[in-house]
């Protein structure tokens, strides 16, 4: 087996990368000074998220034969607890991400530090002018990446990353829409999460057409979230492997749906950990090997 590399949503989760909630936030004070300027809805109760968190990681534990955790680091912030967003793990080495958030610009130093230390190879990074953050991309398939273009992710960007998919995988970009502007995250996985390998959550009404008309057309089983149940993040759900997921607790009906379409769901809860700070179980992680 190849030791490491995850282009795939949705093959077995071998090895994953996580930063826990406690050596991202530092302190109830730290979050009580940040959470306004990072956006946040809330103010985040810090001894609720250490609980939160604790039963996510205990999922993630559980599922996931290697669990790597980023140390808390001074220049970082909060946000980095949404280990999935500064870089991505290819067959070919990880690539570090020059973030569009300013606040969280950093991230990917600390990334690549982890990364260096375990021994994963560099394929490169997205620097300059450049801007990306995986919470726009998904894998379609382990040779095609889907790319949003966003007020995270520009053309510059997805040019560079283009130049260092060559002969390995090709990058499909398309529009994110403006929703309710720069000062929200509105991410490509804000409306897509893979299941299955044909089978993705999906909120329908933000997806650009031409992106849905390719999953349609690759004969995706589109499992729709509905409009109740997207401020609570139905749409961001992890699969640990094809066909067994793990959501956030609160959105019965995306659940029911998950189900009925033949998947096994698991649940944390995530008030304070996904849904004041805008992260789900897929930004929580980034996966460093799937099978
Ligand atoms: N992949 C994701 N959707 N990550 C969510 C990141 C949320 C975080 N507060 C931000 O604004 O960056």
């Amino acid at each position: 087996m190849k030791p490491w590399g995850a282009q795939s949503e949705v093959g077995k989760i071998e090895k994953i990368m996580v930063k826990r909630a406690e050596d991202a936030y530092g302190s109830q004070e730290v979050l009580d000074s940040c959470w306004r300027d990072l956006g946040y809805t809330e103010r985040v109760n810090y001894s609720k998220a250490m609980d939160e968190y604790d039963a996510f990681l205990s999922v993630i534990k559980s599922h996931v034969p290697e669990v790597f955790c980023l140390p808390s680091q001074e220049g970082t912030g909060p946000d980095s607890m949404y280990a999935r967003d500064s870089c991505m793990v290819t067959d070919k080495g990880y690539v570090l991400f020059n973030m569009g958030k300013p606040q969280r610009r950093t991230e990917a130093t600390e990334a690549g530090r982890l990364f260096d230390s375990i021994g994963l190879p560099r394929l490169g990074a997205i620097e300059g002018e450049g801007t990306m953050e995986a919470g726009d991309m998904a894998w379609l398939d382990e040779s095609t990446l889907a790319v949003g273009i966003s007020y995270r992710t520009n053309p510059e960007g997805v040019r560079q990353l283009r130049d260092l998919a060559a002969g390995n995988f090709e990058v499909l970009d398309y529009p994110i829409p403006h929703w309710n502007g720069p000062e929200e995250c509105l991410h490509l996985m804000s409306f897509i999460s893979p299941v299955d390998h044909k089978a993705a959550v999906v909120y329908s009404r933000q997806m650009p057409v031409t992106f849905r008309q390719e999953l349609l057309h690759r004969g995706y089983n589109l499992i729709e979230v509905p409009d109740q149940e997207y401020d609570t993040m139905a749409c961001n759900v992890l699969a640990l492997e094809p066909g067994l997921v793990l959501m956030i607790e609160g959105n019965p009906i995306t659940k029911g749906r998950l189900q009925e379409a033949g998947m096994e769901v698991l649940e944390f809860p995530g008030t304070e950990i996904c849904w004041k700070g805008g992260g789900g179980p897929t930004c929580l992680t980034r996966p460093l090997l799937r099978k």
